[in-house]
């Protein structure tokens, strides 16, 4: 079949990036710039001071620490889960010391597991593929080590060969975390790393984004912070925060008389100034709120628009922003709940107490983070509090590349402050772009060079040579043109047969308006094409209801947010004021509206049978899905399947009954849409529940990928939490 790729960027992507992907067949050298001398086949490192050697791995990595390292009264190694966990379950086989392969070992026994010197030919093999400057950055003996790696220089290898260098080292693999910018990715290595160790090796190895390592930490550990959240928490994505947030201002006096509108702008707004404090500091537990307002006020990082009938003089005063600060957190928990950035905030409260601290340092004695250039106060603060006093710390990163600093990345910890934080780091370099051809990397730098963006990086030197092909610069008035002209140039190339649909990319920066534009284009034009990379399956309203449905059965007494997201999807004839007298009858009777209806619909005034039936209804859903799911786990005889891909698909099949409104529709799969959509108004909806299946599916293969359900970690009991929580997270990367 053939097709036009249509390639969705990340947003602010930095354009060196996207050009770099290109292939360099279809392109011809039309610039010539010279690279400097000083970076030409240069393997340049620096070593600071002399390499200290490498810890050599112990043979027993303990589960507890001592009770003398602890400050509180109760003792980690004593606390009342993990007791539970031990006496509940034997100690997971990957809790044992690791029989990791060496040359004087043999791993006969492990059937997924190469012989002893298969695997070590396998990595020596992959370790030999790596140019002078890659092996010598991945198999450094420094305990802090940074990489400054341009695109396409073979920083996500470099992260994969310190993986295979460490193993070979007899490093065990449970030892290792790795942590990347996407779950994607942090796949896609441990895929590379079982095609060289073997499946069970690379399941071993804990790899994810620091927001799906940060929940798995707080997750177990939780009850410890003592701040009203419990194991089973929910984490709210945007959409909730904003609606907690406009129904604490509804309640409070001074916000409550403004319009609808005006008060979902100052919603929206407010959670945007939270998540812009919450990210500037390491954790905003211990540390002086208004101060934190006053320094983001006073450096514009929060923007708070004017708006009618707000006395926007006194939003801005710091100590009233601490104040809305606080009733948002207090809601949150109240509804068992944390927001994307609580995960990192928490977790290094969490994980400043020494007892934590040695507990995660003596079970990951090696930390490696890629795409480093991007990471804000929260997550500097894990690395190091992760790395500890002994262990190692490995970060990648391409300053260039620096795309998140409207959440709070900030280049600088990777250019100054882990060198200042680490006298004795070793810091590489690597110059040599492989993706690319020599024209290609030249184009790249002359459109740089006229960007007027900071570029901070050296000249990268080419591995391939140039080929064949011209780079074309073609300017146009607007964005309708520019579709115009983009469709025109692969309706000409095709015609001429110099290449056809499948053979063509379209690399797009925004999308929201550009990508609109351009499908728009391609479809008027003929051109059949395929999105890659569109996420906007999560900001359908379909979608949403169904993962606010799933998180009513994990945390059906608590999430308020999704019971007010789905009360009244399909309609129940229960508009936003009668759930608005539901609610305050419920708090007369000293209660959450879902913990009422839950516990005692009979209990809750209605004003027409009919309504109480169909309350009746959802409640019933809601309580079958979780005997379902619960009683599928107590039968299981084996409790690692139980989030297998089956149930996972059952689940969200069950999402589907209260979605009524989505008529039956023919097999999807063969139709093109939007003609079927537009035939059968359901039948999208439809579609983006099976999608939501597929995906289902994927994660709970991915999830056992990952090893977490044999992780001890995670309590049985929150496994659909810890599902729902993955399959959120899939959108994240
Ligand atoms: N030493 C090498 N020999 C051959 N190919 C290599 C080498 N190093 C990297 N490559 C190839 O170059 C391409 C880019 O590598 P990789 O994705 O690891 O780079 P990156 O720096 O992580 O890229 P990005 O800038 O997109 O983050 C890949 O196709 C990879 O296989």
């Amino acid at each position: 079949m053939q097709r036009l790729l249509l390639l969705k960027k990340a947003p602010g992507l930095h354009p060196l990036k996207s050009i770099m992907q290109l292939s360099p067949s279809n392109f011809l050298p039309s610039f010539g710039l010279r690279l400097p001398e000083s970076c030409r086949g240069g393997n340049m490192h620096i070593h600071t001071r002399p390499p200290p050697s490498f810890p050599v791995p112990p043979q027993n990595h303990p589960t507890t620490v001592s009770s003398a390292a602890n400050s509180s009264t109760c003792t980690y190694s004593n606390h009342p889960r993990l007791r539970r966990r031990r006496a509940l379950s034997p100690v997971p086989e990957r809790e044992k010391p690791q029989p990791f392969p060496s040359n004087t070992q043999d791993t006969a026994g492990d059937a997924a597991t190469p012989t002893t010197s298969s695997w070590q030919a396998k990595a020596d093999a992959f370790l030999s593929t790596l140019n002078a400057e890659q092996m010598k950055a991945a198999t450094t003996r420094h305990h802090a080590v940074r990489i400054k790696a341009g695109p396409g220089s073979g920083k996500t290898r470099v992260v994969a060969a310190r993986v295979a260098w460490l193993l070979r080292s007899q490093v065990p693999p449970s030892q290792l975390l790795v942590i990347t910018f996407t779950n994607k990715a942090a796949g896609e290595l441990k895929e590379r790393i079982a095609g060289i160790l073997g499946p069970t090796v690379a399941r071993a190895i804990t790899a994810g984004t620091f927001h799906s390592i940060c929940a798995r930490i707080l997750r177990r550990n939780v009850d410890l912070l003592k701040c009203g959240l419990t194991d089973g928490f929910t984490i709210y994505d945007t959409d909730d925060t904003v609606l907690l947030t406009k129904r604490f201002l509804e309640e409070h006096d001074e916000y409550g008389y403004l319009s609808t509108t005006v008060r979902g702008k100052l919603a929206v707004a407010l959670c945007g100034a939270f998540s812009k404090v919450k990210n500037m500091v390491p954790t905003t537990f211990g540390t002086s709120i208004p101060e934190v307002f006053k320094v983001a006020l006073a450096r514009r990082e929060i923007a708070l628009p004017p708006l009618d009938g707000v006395n926007m003089a006194r939003l801005k005063d710091p100590y009233q922003l601490a104040g809305l600060f606080t009733t948002y957190n207090s809601k949150l928990r109240s509804c068992n709940a944390v927001d994307f950035d609580d995960l990192l905030g928490l977790t290094v409260a969490l994980l400043k107490r020494k007892d934590v601290q040695s507990f995660y340092n003596s079970k990951f004695k090696c930390v490696l983070v890629d795409e480093f250039q991007d990471t804000n106060e929260p997550q500097y603060a894990l690395s190091r509090l992760l790395k500890g006093d002994t262990g190692s710390l490995f970060v990648v990163g391409d300053p260039d590349q620096a795309v998140y600093s409207w959440r709070g990345a900030n280049p600088s910890i990777f250019l100054d402050s882990f060198a200042q934080q680490y006298r004795d780091a070793a810091t590489y370099f690597l110059n040599t772009n492989h993706r690319s051809g020599a024209h290609i990397l030249r184009c790249a730098e002359a459109v740089l060079s006229h960007s007027g963006l900071p570029h901070m990086h050296e000249t990268l030197n080419a591995a391939r040579p140039g080929g064949p092909g011209t780079v074309h610069h073609i300017t146009v008035f607007n964005e309708y043109a520019e579709a115009l002209e983009v469709a025109s140039q692969i309706k000409r190339l095709q015609a001429s047969g110099r290449a056809s649909y499948k053979d063509i990319a379209v690399l797009y920066r925004s999308g929201k308006t550009q990508a609109f534009l351009l499908k728009k284009q391609l479809t008027a034009s003929g051109i059949p094409y395929v999105v890659l990379g569109d996420r906007s399956l999560w900001e359908k309203a379909e979608i949403k209801d169904a993962m606010a449905f799933l998180r009513l059965v994990a945390n059906p007494l608590t999430d308020s947010v999704a019971l007010e997201r789905v009360i009244n999807k399909p309609p129940r004839g229960i508009g936003p004021e009668l759930f608005k007298k539901l609610k305050a009858n419920a708090a007369e009777q000293g209660m959450s509206l879902a913990e009422l209806l839950f516990k005692d619909c009979a209990q809750v005034w209605l004003p027409r049978d009919a309504v109480e039936e169909k309350l009746q209804e959802i409640m019933h859903t809601v309580a079958q899905c979780r005997k379902d799911f619960y009683e599928g786990k107590k039968n299981s005889k084996d409790e690692k399947k139980v989030l297998s891909q089956d149930k996972a698909k059952e689940i969200i099949e069950k999402v589907k009954m209260p979605l009524t409104s989505m008529q039956a529709a023919p097999d999807l799969s063969s139709l093109p849409l939007p003609a079927a959509a537009k035939k059968n108004p359901g039948a999208q909806g439809l579609r983006q529940i099976r999608e939501l299946i597929v995906l289902a599916r994927n994660v709970a293969r991915y999830t056992d990928n990952l090893g977490v359900s044999e992780d001890p970690c995670l309590d049985s009991d929150n496994q659909l939490v810890f599902f729902i929580y993955e399959l959120l997270f899939s959108q994240a990367g």
